[in-house]
């Protein structure tokens, strides 16, 4: 188990995140969702030892987790860096994390750079945006850490090159099990990838549920204004669209027996919604930047 206990990080005076308590079941794939600023990355950094929490503690199986050496070679964190200056080939790169990460299987990352068209011999620097991420993202697969962190690694790469990252993730880690968390805003093209989610919004946590649960908590009614009006009172809707007379709301919260049959005595049709749709309107909020 990785748990977080009232979890806070400040930079100065403010906040990256705040009062975060949660407890992660070790094996599973984690998708970490949340609006451009909202924490995901502090979040990602101090369960990777990156950063110290302000407040809180992060436990890994009963020890905290910052600067221990038993546990800090467990985890690795991998995010898209400026690789402007980085000279050195492909080929040396690997060797260095072969040597460095301790669960790294450098014939699997050998047969990845295969598979993202990577050559062992071009020097970082001179890659593009898109293969320097591909890079990470072959040191993050090929690391098989235990807990394996992919901060928005898929920055820069195209989408026949994302689809084969989320296909060797699936891959190695129904071969290889381990807590993988990743850190996205393409929601609705990695879906599939999370086994649960943990959502952030304003440095706080919105929630942490399985995949599945969440979808089925989501769920649309569509039909006349006034009778999908009545229907919907007490729930929690999180967003209407009118179209002349018929509406539809989508709704976040479980349906009851009753309500279901009130709807179909009322021609109201009862739909699915996609994470990406409750992720938008779960995190709608204006926010006042300073
Ligand atoms: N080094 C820093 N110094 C000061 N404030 C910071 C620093 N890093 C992040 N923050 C602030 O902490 C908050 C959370 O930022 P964070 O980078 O964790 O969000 P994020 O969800 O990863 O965002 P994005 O999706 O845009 O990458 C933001 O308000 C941000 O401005």
């Amino acid at each position: 188990m990785l748990k977080l206990n009232d979890v806070t990080l400040k930079y100065g005076s403010d906040y990256g995140v705040q009062g975060i308590t949660m407890s992660l079941e070790l094996g599973k794939i984690y998708g970490v969702l949340g609006r451009n600023g909202s924490g995901k990355t502090s979040l990602l950094s101090m369960i990777s030892s990156f950063r110290q929490a302000t407040s809180g503690s992060i436990m890994l199986n009963d020890q905290a987790l910052f600067e221990n050496e038993a546990l800090t070679p467990m985890i690795s964190f991998h995010y898209t860096k400026d690789q402007s200056y980085e000279t050195r080939k492909l080929s040396k790169l690997l060797d260095e994390a072969a040597a460095f990460y301790p669960y790294f299987d450098k014939e699997y990352a050998l047969q990845l750079t295969k598979t993202f068209k990577l050559s062992l011999n071009k020097k970082i620097y001179k890659m593009s945006k898109g293969m320097q991420s591909a890079v990470e993202a072959v040191i993050g697969l090929a690391s098989r850490s235990p807990i394996t962190i992919f901060d928005e690694v898929y920055l820069g790469m195209d989408a026949p090159t994302r689809t084969k990252f989320y296909k060797e993730l699936l891959n190695d880690h129904t071969n290889h099990p381990r807590t993988i968390l990743i850190s996205t805003h393409l929601v609705s093209e990695m879906d599939f990838l999370f086994e649960e989610i943990i959502m952030i919004d304003h440095g706080k946590l919105l929630l942490h549920e399985s995949n599945d649960d969440i979808i089925s908590k989501g769920f649309s009614l569509t039909g006349e204004a006034a009778a999908v009006d009545h229907l919907t009172q007490g729930l929690s809707v999180l967003n209407t669209d009118q179209l002349g007379p018929t509406k539809s709301a989508m709704v976040f919260g479980s349906l009851s027996d009753e309500l279901m049959q009130e709807a179909r005595e009322a021609d109201i049709e009862i739909g699915s919604v996609s994470l990406q749709d409750l992720f938008i309107h779960l995190t709608d909020n204006d926010r006042e930047e300073e």
